[in-house]
């Protein structure tokens, strides 16, 4: 088994959207604001850069103890010594990626149904992306959006950590975790932010006053 993992507030990164910033400063921003996990997501490089990269974030990350999760590429996990992988519907499945590494391998798995969610659980995976539960123009080629009550529709079904992924920000955060959320991820919300560490920390903000604020639940 690995580590107690902190999903409360999971960093997706977009090199779309850093600008002139250097991807490492605003990751280390983040980090100081309160970011528990990250995800290096990168659609376009090509492997060798890929493998670059998560080099040099894994090397950020170690001091802080903050696992590194890879988008979709377990060649790139297992390369660069990340602690997970996160796949897709589309992406190698989590059965499939559970035949070649152990459970000390953490696997996320997006899914936007409790079908998908219940499958997911029984192929081994540790976490779930509720994916997305609003629409969000960082990603469009998704399924439709969960809404607060899928969200707790999965949270209901599975017993595995999930996080809520898709148009999360820190005036929605709160709703999100309180419909019973381990966490949120977000990309734009720190990514595209002049200031990440003080986003992360708003975010960290709305996400601990969520875990108190279980009226919500009724509501959705
Ligand atoms: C935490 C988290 N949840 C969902 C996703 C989306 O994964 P996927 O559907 O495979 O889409 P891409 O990110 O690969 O475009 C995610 N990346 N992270
Ligand atoms: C990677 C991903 N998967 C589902 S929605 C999404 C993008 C979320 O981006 P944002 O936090 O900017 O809405
Ligand atoms: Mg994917």
């Amino acid at each position: 088994m690995h580590m107690q993992i902190d999903y409360s507030l999971y960093l997706v990164t977009d090199r779309r959207m850093t600008g002139n910033r250097s991807l490492i400063e605003i990751i280390e921003e983040s980090i100081a604001g309160g970011v528990t996990i990250v995800q290096l997501r990168e659609k376009h490089a090509s492997t060798r850069e890929f493998f670059d990269l998560a080099v040099a974030v894994r090397e950020i990350l170690k001091p802080h103890r903050i696992p590194l999760i890879i988008n979709d590429r377990l060649d790139v996990a297992l390369a660069c010594g990340a602690e997970g992988v996160h796949v897709g519907q589309s992406d190698m499945q989590c059965r499939i990626v559970r035949r070649i590494v152990d459970r000390k391998m953490i696997v996320g798995v997006s899914v936007s149904t409790v079908e998908e969610a219940l499958a997911a659980e029984a192929d081994g995976a540790d976490y779930l992306g509720v994916s997305p539960v609003f629409n969000t123009p960082t990603k469009t080629d998704t399924p439709e959006a969960t809404g607060l009550q899928g969200l707790q529709k999965i949270r209901q079904t599975v017993n595995i950590p999930i996080v809520g992924i898709g148009g999360i920000h820190s005036a929605n955060a709160a709703q999100v975790v309180s419909c019973g959320a381990d966490g949120i991820a977000v990309v734009s919300a720190i990514m595209a932010s002049s200031e990440p560490r003080g986003a992360a920390r708003s975010l960290r903000a709305a996400i601990d006053s969520g875990r108190f604020a279980p009226e919500y639940r009724s509501q959705t």
